[in-house]
């Protein structure tokens, strides 16, 4: 039996995924197998060392410590892309919430009293107050196209804003994907000079942190707005607040308010509502949950932000050896001396690594005793060492 704890709520249709039969799914479970959460930081938790992998049923991953799972050999998954439309979505709607002031009109609105003409009076001599613009006079510059990034680029180009993009490390699929609308803008500086509007959808890492700051601001054209459904960290908020003041931002729409910016009227917070929607959260759950379950019992890894990917088709009856070590020289040639020595026959094998890390898959033609998955975990290097067991 796997036990499973989970951390936030997971969508039930993720959850099932997981038969009872095989896996105790609780929130407060000891010596967990698995772990799959939403946005919980995990920072500050003790994690226990029965964790054989970590599910965030979303996108970021800066709430989990990636880099000491990593050191441990333990995979963290996530689902990309898995709730890209609706962020997509809701950064749609800020934009539009900005440009048309739609959230001070609403309230000026909900404060209309007395007789349907007075209201009538009221809303058409008030009207004035809230003259908008609309999206296609407007430049929006996009940073990070991955998947959010992309969605929103070619949902804006195609509502008739001229977009601009930047990321230096956009895949080719993504590449692909874009609107032959989207331009490319060759810097930070190059996109803030020339954009009303500026969306950022990369994660927060140090090399983003502040990436929306004082100095770029200051490029951009009066009246911008910011949009930053991301991470909070991302943008330098005292850098926006103080552009706010001076008029040179006419909006700041954020899923990560903080007490600074819930107080200022021309910001726009959402309470980190980007990826809830019914859809969203199932396919974060049920992607998620998959990947759990592979790597659980056959040690595939798909997905995983720490872990190379490492897929080898299972006939299921021998055993399976997986093993994560310190991405060194020899390790290969060590372990499979060790199933010489105990006359164990390599059925087939796969080796990957990404950074730090490198990942064997072994299938071996009969059973494996505990002594030899003992020699193999003692070799200076490996980090976990699990055997999974035929299945009937
Ligand atoms: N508000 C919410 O509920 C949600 C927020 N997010 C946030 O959005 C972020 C992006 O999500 P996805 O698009 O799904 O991730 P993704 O991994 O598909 O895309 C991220 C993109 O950022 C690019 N990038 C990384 N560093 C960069 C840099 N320094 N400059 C420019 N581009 C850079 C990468 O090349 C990649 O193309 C997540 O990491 C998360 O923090 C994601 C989902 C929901
Ligand atoms: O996927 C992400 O990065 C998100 O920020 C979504 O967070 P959530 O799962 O809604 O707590």
């Amino acid at each position: 039996m796997y036990k499973i704890l989970t951390l936030n709520n997971i969508s039930v249709k993720g959850l099932s995924r997981l038969p009872r039969e095989q896996y105790e799914i609780s929130s407060d479970t000891t010596r967990p197998d698995g772990i799959l959460l939403r946005s919980f930081k995990m920072h500050d938790m003790e994690i226990p060392d029965s964790v054989a992998a970590i599910g965030r049923a979303g996108a970021g991953v800066n709430n989990i410590p990636v880099d000491q799972m990593t050191k441990r050999g333990v995979p963290v998954f996530n689902a990309p892309g898995a709730n890209a439309n609706a962020v997509k979505e809701l950064v749609l709607a800020g934009l539009l919430i900005a440009s048309r002031n739609i959230y001070p009109a609403m309230r000026f609105a909900g404060t209309l009293e007395g007789s349907d003409a007075e209201i009538s009076a009221a809303v058409e001599s008030g009207k004035k107050q809230f003259v908008g613009s609309e999206l296609p006079s407007k430049k929006l510059g996009i940073i990070g196209l991955g998947a959010i990034g992309i969605r929103v680029a070619n949902a804006a180009s195609a509502l008739g804003m001229k977009v601009i993009g930047y990321d230096p490390l956009i895949s080719v699929e993504n590449a692909w994907k874009l609107s032959r609308k989207v331009q490319q803008a060759l810097s930070l500086d190059h996109l803030f000079s020339q954009c009303d509007a500026v969306s950022v959808h990369v994660p927060l890492l140090d090399a983003t942190r502040g990436l929306v700051s004082k100095e770029r601001i200051a490029m951009m054209p009066d009246g911008g707005t910011i949009v930053n459904l991301a991470r909070g960290g991302i943008c330098d908020d005292e850098a926006v607040l103080a552009a706010l003041d001076s008029g040179k931002l006419n909006a700041y729409v954020i899923d990560f308010p903080t007490a600074a910016l819930l107080k200022h009227p021309k910001v726009v917070s959402f309470p980190h509502l980007g990826a809830s929607t019914e859809e969203a959260e199932e396919n974060c759950a049920i992607m998620v949950a998959d990947q759990l379950r592979e790597y659980l019992e056959d040690g595939t890894v798909r997905n995983s932000v720490n872990f190379p990917e490492a897929v080898m088709p299972r006939d299921g009856k021998g055993s399976r050896i997986t093993i994560a070590n310190a991405n060194v020289p020899n390790m290969v040639g060590q372990i499979s001396s060790i199933l010489a020595g105990a006359g164990l026959n390599i059925a087939d094998l796969l080796n990957k690594s990404r950074g730090d890390v490198a990942y064997t898959v072994i299938d071996l033609d009969g059973g494996v005793e505990d002594t030899v998955l003992e020699k193999l975990g003692a070799i200076e290097g490996v980090l976990t060492v699990r055997h999974l067991p035929g299945k009937p």
